[in-house]
């Protein structure tokens, strides 16, 4: 019944105004799937290849495509995203775009879910998914490849990890995010909005420490339950490898390897960080045992350009103790499968996993049934805007049975 009958491919738009891919998979029992590529700025060193959409279709269509239809089983990713690979035949997925293979991945599981007519989720979790859900991670303040004159840090997110509900969870995020802009408005801080919907002032990094912490404070007083924060700092953007240290430009300070070390264990000890993601830069796995080692009982932290959502990468990262959890996005990788391998590893080894968004994003929803599907403990998806809260409104869904 899922036998795959046809792929189409096609360029969409994405939340910057960018091209990025879709794919449709169709079965012979009529089963239908649509995925969108998302697509990153901060894009990390390791990450599987994003070609031009135009270029990836193609590719695709001449090597992907054939091998797909009449031949594979939606029903059956493994199948399916081993097909992807063998297509490819490169480490990277160079040839047929990374995007046009998760496109497809993502695509091919809605259409075996479709079938099943079961939720996605179901169909990739199994049938005793559904109960619990990830804090979602709401990015409220940023700046660095997401906004001109901005933070340095680029994200600044709210983690409501005492809420009773995803519903909760989602709606407190949305209200810091609306102090956050009374705090602006009160300081005469005019702000625009960064690429994922969190707002971007030109204000440094100790001020938004500020007034994160302050909205935070005012909604945890609101609703009731603990809210604390977190931060991506994206350190391999910052991190200039000729002078070897970290370049913050707001502030104009630059610091070195030991110095970003203290610099970021003192900000989780003064703030109660929760979560701490690429606090260092992509190469140094020493660095970031070294901080895990100061402070990794007290917060998490996440290797997103370190990990790459790659085994091999996370595997070293095991074995030389670097971070407590990884950062999971499909299109780093490719395919479902690889992203699945990914979180079984990190769970074997006590590392949370934290299913995640890219900047440039689509109305694609996968993400929250594969954070719901694996039982990961965060999803970081942004706090407002369209293709964030498409992500974050299907968590609720989820949550009361309706999808
Ligand atoms: O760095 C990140 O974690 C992501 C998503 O927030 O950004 P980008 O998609 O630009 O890599
Ligand atoms: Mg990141």
């Amino acid at each position: 019944m899922t036998l795959i009958t046809d792929v189409r491919l096609r360029r969409i738009l994405d939340s910057r105004g960018n091209p990025t891919v879709e794919a449709d998979v169709v079965t012979e029992s009529g089963g239908f799937g649509r995925a969108g590529a998302p697509s990153g700025a901060s894009t990390g060193e390791y990450e599987a290849v994003e070609r031009p959409p135009a270029e990836a279709i193609a590719a695709a269509r001449e090597h992907a495509v054939p091998r797909l239809v009449g031949e594979a089983y939606a029903g059956n990713q493994r199948e399916v995203d081993t097909i992807l690979h063998a297509a490819d035949g490169t480490d990277d997925f160079s040839k047929i775009g990374a995007n046009s293979a998760v496109a497809i991945s993502m695509a091919a599981a809605k259409a075996g879910a479709d079938v099943l007519g079961a939720p996605l989720f179901q169909h990739l979790g199994g049938a005793f998914r559904g109960e619990n859900f990830p804090i979602p991670l709401g990015n409220v303040v940023g700046g660095g490849e997401h906004a001109a004159d901005a933070t340095d840090i680029q994200e600044f997110l709210v983690a409501p990890v005492g809420a009773p509900s995803i519903e909760d969870a989602v709606f407190a995020n949305a209200a810091v995010h609306g102090v956050v802009a009374e705090l602006l408005e009160e300081r005469d801080v005019p702000s625009g909005k960064g690429d994922e919907g969190a707002w971007a002032p030109s204000i440094d990094d100790e001020a938004a420490f500020e007034i994160v912490d302050e909205a935070v404070s005012q909604v945890e007083d609101d609703v009731g339950f603990e809210i604390r924060f977190g931060l991506d700092v994206a350190a391999a953007e910052m991190y200039d490898a000729d002078s070897e240290t970290y370049e913050y430009e707001s502030a104009g300070i630059n610091r070195d390897t030991d110095e970003q070390i203290e610099y970021i264990a003192d900000l989780v000890r003064e703030y109660d960080l929760v979560y701490v993601e690429d606090p260092l830069d992509e190469n140094d796995y020493e660095a970031f045992a070294d901080l895990t080692d100061r402070v990794g009982d007290r917060t998490l932290i996440c290797g997103d350009d370190l990990f790459v959502t790659n085994t091999d990468r996370l595997t070293e990262g095991i074995d030389q103790g670097a971070g407590n959890s990884i950062l999971i996005k499909p299109n780093q990788i490719g395919t479902l499968s690889d992203a699945f391998d990914a979180i079984e590893l990190a769970t074997e080894h006590g590392y949370d996993s934290v299913v995640s968004h890219r900047s440039g994003e689509t109305e694609d929803a996968t993400i929250a049934h594969l954070a719901v599907a694996t039982d990961a403990p965060f999803i970081k998806t942004g706090a407002v805007g369209g293709e964030r809260t498409a992500k974050l409104n299907e968590l609720i869904r989820i949550a009361d049975d309706a999808t």
